[in-house]
């Protein structure tokens, strides 16, 4: 009933436990993919840049450069640049200038990904306009041009159009990284500082005139760039893996502990249930008061002895011992005094036996000793030597102890009739005046 409960109990938990991870980690991928939607679909950011927000524009031309183009410029509702190009210098130009925000003050574009523009072109030969996003840098006097200009460069067609360019498109020009003079390291895009959104009449020298109309211009970007959500998703989701396998480590680790100590407490119970049952061993088959075998301790010797001797026909001999007037020592001097001699009499026993003898308590004030190789006649030695011996031991205080003896050597007639025939010469010891040994 305990052990069942115990189970169901650590399925649940284990069941929780797994259930949980499968929560959270869905949790999670579902908050992934609805920042990545959102990212996709929302999360817009646009920076208006040419429109009614009134950013300044003006124009310029390469007059500035001993050039003699000339260019016109009229703001209403949209920027319009009227230019004609003229050839006195090799590379002759008009530009159209809009500040990004009314300020004049630079931005920083890089969470934006797209520059949009609507433009109206016109040109009397095929042109192509120059796009620049001009990135202020260096504002001081060691630097030939205070701007770093990222370009791209369009073929617009005739009339009202859109165009999108991508801000990742963008690229410095060879004249600038010429005229610069610049390490290549310096000579990279960069869109980090831009203060101006500059379209620029093509590079073709062939004199012609054009007109630009820059209606509306805008960027576009997200709050948070796909890149960066990217990345932060794949740091979340390995912090996530971290703290499952950390919590995983701990988790086994107690488990582990707890086990050992399951284990520890088991071996306890083991040793504990090992000492009972040889206690419970002992008390089956030791007599309690005086330690020696009792008759169920002493069986399998004798069975041992009666195989011995039926295999090798070396005889073997019982000693059964009894305490002459034991009754009286009782009544005399009361029943723990008798306890006291019965003590020391297996006592003695034990100590003149030798090693292959098996002294046994019988019952009552009886005993037996088996002795192991031994003849009636050598067994005799042995009883002759218990008699004296107790007789002159003064086990008892003030009166002496004696004890009769009758020996039987096995006959190949069963231990009962061995038994019968040692308790017969014990009468007969007993007949004869006590304190002496008779063999049967
Ligand atoms: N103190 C004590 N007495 C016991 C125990 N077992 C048996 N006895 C006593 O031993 C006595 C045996 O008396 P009997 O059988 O008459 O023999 P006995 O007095 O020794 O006389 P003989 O054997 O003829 O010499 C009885 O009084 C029993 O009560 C025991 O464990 N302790």
């Amino acid at each position: 009933m305990t052990q069942g409960t115990h189970t169901s109990k650590g399925l649940l938990r284990r069941a929780g436990t797994g259930f949980g991870v499968e929560i959270v980690v869905l949790i999670f991928a579902l908050i992934s993919v609805g920042l990545m939607a959102w990212q996709h679909w929302g999360m817009n950011l646009v920076m208006p840049i040419a429109s009614e927000n009134g950013n300044p524009g003006w124009v310029e031309d390469d007059r500035s450069e001993n050039g003699n183009s000339i260019v016109h410029y009229q703001q209403n509702d949209a920027y319009h640049m009227q230019c004609e190009i003229r050839t006195a210098i090799t590379y002759p130009f008009c530009n159209l200038f809009t500040a990004l925000n009314p300020e004049d003050q630079s931005v920083d574009l890089t969470q934006y990904t797209t520059l949009h523009l609507d433009l109206s072109h016109q040109s009397s030969t095929r042109d192509s306009l120059r796009i620049y996003l001009n990135h202020f840098f260096a504002p001081d006097d060691q630097v030939w041009f205070p701007y770093k200009s990222n370009q791209q460069v369009i073929n617009p067609r005739e009339g009202r159009h859109s165009y999108t360019l991508k801000l990742d498109e963008f690229y410095v020009p060879p004249w600038w990284v010429y005229a610069s003079d610049l390490p290549a390291e310096q000579t990279t895009p960069q869109l980090t500082n831009v203060r101006h959104l500059v379209l620029s009449t093509g590079d073709s020298s062939i004199p012609r005139k054009v007109s630009l109309i820059l209606h509306h211009a805008e960027l576009r970007g997200k709050w948070i760039s796909a890149n960066a959500l990217y990345r932060g998703l794949i740091w979340a989701w390995m912090l996530l893996a971290l703290l499952y396998f950390s919590y995983r480590a701990v988790r086994y680790s107690h488990e582990a502990k707890a086990k050992h100590a399951e284990t520890e407490q088991l071996r306890a119970v083991n040793r504990l249930l090992d000492l009972k049952s040889k206690r419970f061993e002992d008390l089956a088959t030791h007599d309690t008061l005086t330690g020696l075998y009792n008759r169920a301790g002493l069986r399998p010797h004798l069975q041992e002895a009666v195989a011995d001797y039926k295999k090798t026909q070396l005889p073997f001999s019982v000693l059964m011992i009894d305490l002459d007037h034991f009754k009286a020592i009782n009544d005399s001097y009361g029943h723990d005094e008798g306890d006291r001699i019965l003590k020391a009499f297996a006592q003695l026993i034990s100590e003149r036996c030798r090693h292959s003898d098996i002294p046994a308590r019988w019952g009552g004030e009886e005993f037996v000793v088996v002795c192991k190789g031994s003849s009636a006649k050598a067994a005799k030695v042995l009883a002759d030597d218990l008699c004296r011996t107790a007789r002159e031991a003064e086990l008892g205080k003030g009166y002496v102890v004696t004890c009769s003896i009758g020996v039987s050597e096995v006959s190949g007639t069963g231990i009962s009739a061995l038994f019968k025939r040692a308790d017969t010469a014990l009468y007969q010891a007993k007949n004869s005046g006590r304190d002496q040994v008779a063999v049967a």
